[in-house]
């Protein structure tokens, strides 16, 4: 040892100096900041909502694809001035590469559509359930990572693939307690959007720009919004006309706006007429500020929002048919929609809804004497065999803490394996709800 001196850390002559002399270095036991440990309470809650996210995509006939959390920093390097982008968390690897955590899953989605190519017959429908990424200088304390439920429908043109997907919301909505009473839809069209820049023949390529601009309307104060939109080339008139008609609530009204049925009212009217055939008019509403805060949608664009006001939005989607061809693959017509973890369970919480999650094991297995461990894992396996859950005491342990452990875990039964029983071939069985108990020969028990 260093010192020379051949005594451990007991320091007595006998003991062996300690193999790896690691000098203990107290770790901070938080996960890193923005991000969340799910321990088992919270984690059961998780596998809830993902469950009811897979639940509703198999419904509604979508098969589940992931990507690597770590994409190529090229996937979503975009010019429009995107929060998303500006939150990047991104890093160049050992390799001298230029890589990111997703913040979102649909670039990811539309790289694996065009690497498939034809080998993948459309129309496509693909959902995946991944964790998203962002670096948020923490000033505003908020998270830097949530779990995102993305549902994509990849070659329909049709307005029917944006009404189904939002008929799969509202279908997950309703299995978890949640009401049009609770949440709606804003949805409305980029094309509205288009429409109004065309009038003054403002160029298509500052569209982007435009609705990042517009979709923070109710996140900072209006006149930042019209020296911004000024700031990409907007007259004074321009913005004045554009704000008037992001302020419409109604098809009709719009319609007059606009000087007669565009492309724009022709799909929002199609999408409200399907909206009746599902069955979901109450859940959506027209309202043409909803521009959403990503580049690529072209189309109708949605958000579900709580109708109390108290969140931010539930989640959100809308149509992209160029993002395919901007990364090299072909015009490929796609639609899309992601859906958070926090907020709806801040919905949840808030409407005092959230479900009831335990733990639940059928059964508790404990040897009454050390020398029966072995009896008692032979039960625990004859048990689980038969596709029973069982806790098994791995200790000697008082009756007294098996009682409490069993009490803790919500274990339905109690099985015994003691001397007397286990010499006859039999088992001790309590069931811990009524009290009754029995002893059982160990071929029987089920
Ligand atoms: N895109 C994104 C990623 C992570 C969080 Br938290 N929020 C949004």
């Amino acid at each position: 040892t260093e010192n020379g001196d051949s005594r451990g850390r007991s320091g007595s002559l006998s003991a062996p100096p300690p193999l790896l002399e690691e000098a203990v270095q107290k770790i901070d036991v938080n996960p890193p900041k923005g991000t969340r440990d799910f321990p088992p309470e919270e984690m059961r809650l998780r596998n809830w909502l993902f469950h009811n996210f897979r639940e509703v995509s198999g419904l509604y006939g979508f098969e589940e694809v992931d990507f690597p959390v770590l994409e190529s920093e090229a996937l979503f390097i975009r010019k429009a001035g995107e929060e998303i982008k500006d939150q990047l968390y991104c890093f160049e690897d050992r390799g001298n590469r230029r890589v990111a955590l997703r913040p979102e899953l649909t670039p990811s989605l539309a790289r694996l559509v065009i690497q498939k190519g034809k080998s993948v017959p459309l129309p496509l429908k693909w959902f995946a359930v991944g964790q998203c990424w962002r670096y948020e200088r923490m000033t505003r304390g908020r998270r830097r990572e949530h779990y995102q439920w993305n549902m994509d429908i990849i070659g329909v043109p049709e307005v029917t693939a944006e009404a189904e997907l939002i008929s799969s919301i509202v279908t997950f909505f309703k299995r978890i307690g949640v009401t049009a009473s609770d949440v709606g839809f804003k949805v409305s069209s980029r094309k509205v959007l288009q429409e109004v820049l065309r009038c003054y023949s403002i160029s298509e390529n500052l569209f982007g720009k435009v609705c990042i601009i517009i979709d923070k309307i109710e996140k900072i104060p209006m006149d930042e919004i019209k020296k911004d939109l000024k700031s990409v080339g907007m007259s004074e008139e321009a913005v004045e006309d554009l704000l008037r008609v992001l302020s419409i609530k109604s098809l009709t009204k719009l319609e007059e706006i606009l000087g007669g049925p565009g492309e724009a009212v022709a799909d929002l009217k199609q999408l409200f007429s399907l909206a009746e055939k599902f069955g979901y008019s109450e859940w959506i509403q027209f309202d043409a500020s909803v521009v959403r805060g990503l580049a690529y949608y072209t189309g109708i664009v949605f958000e579900g929002f709580d109708r109390e006001g108290k969140l931010r939005a539930i989640c959100g989607g809308g149509r992209y048919d160029r993002l395919l061809s901007t990364f090299g693959g072909d015009d490929i017509p796609a639609c899309g929609f992601g859906f958070g973890d926090a907020v709806i369970v801040e919905l949840l919480k808030e409407k005092g809804i959230l479900p009831e999650l335990s733990l639940q094991v059928e059964n508790i297995v404990c040897a009454l004497d050390g020398d029966l461990q072995g009896a008692a894992a032979t039960v625990a396996t004859i048990l689980r065999d038969k596709g029973q859950s069982v806790d098994l005491v791995l200790e000697n342990k008082p009756l007294k803490w098996v009682f409490k452990r069993a009490a803790r875990i919500n274990a339905q039964r109690l099985i015994l394996v003691g001397n007397t029983e286990w010499q006859k071939g039999m088992v001790g069985v309590k069931i811990l709800s009524s009290g009754e108990q029995y002893e059982v020969k160990l071929n029987e028990l089920e």
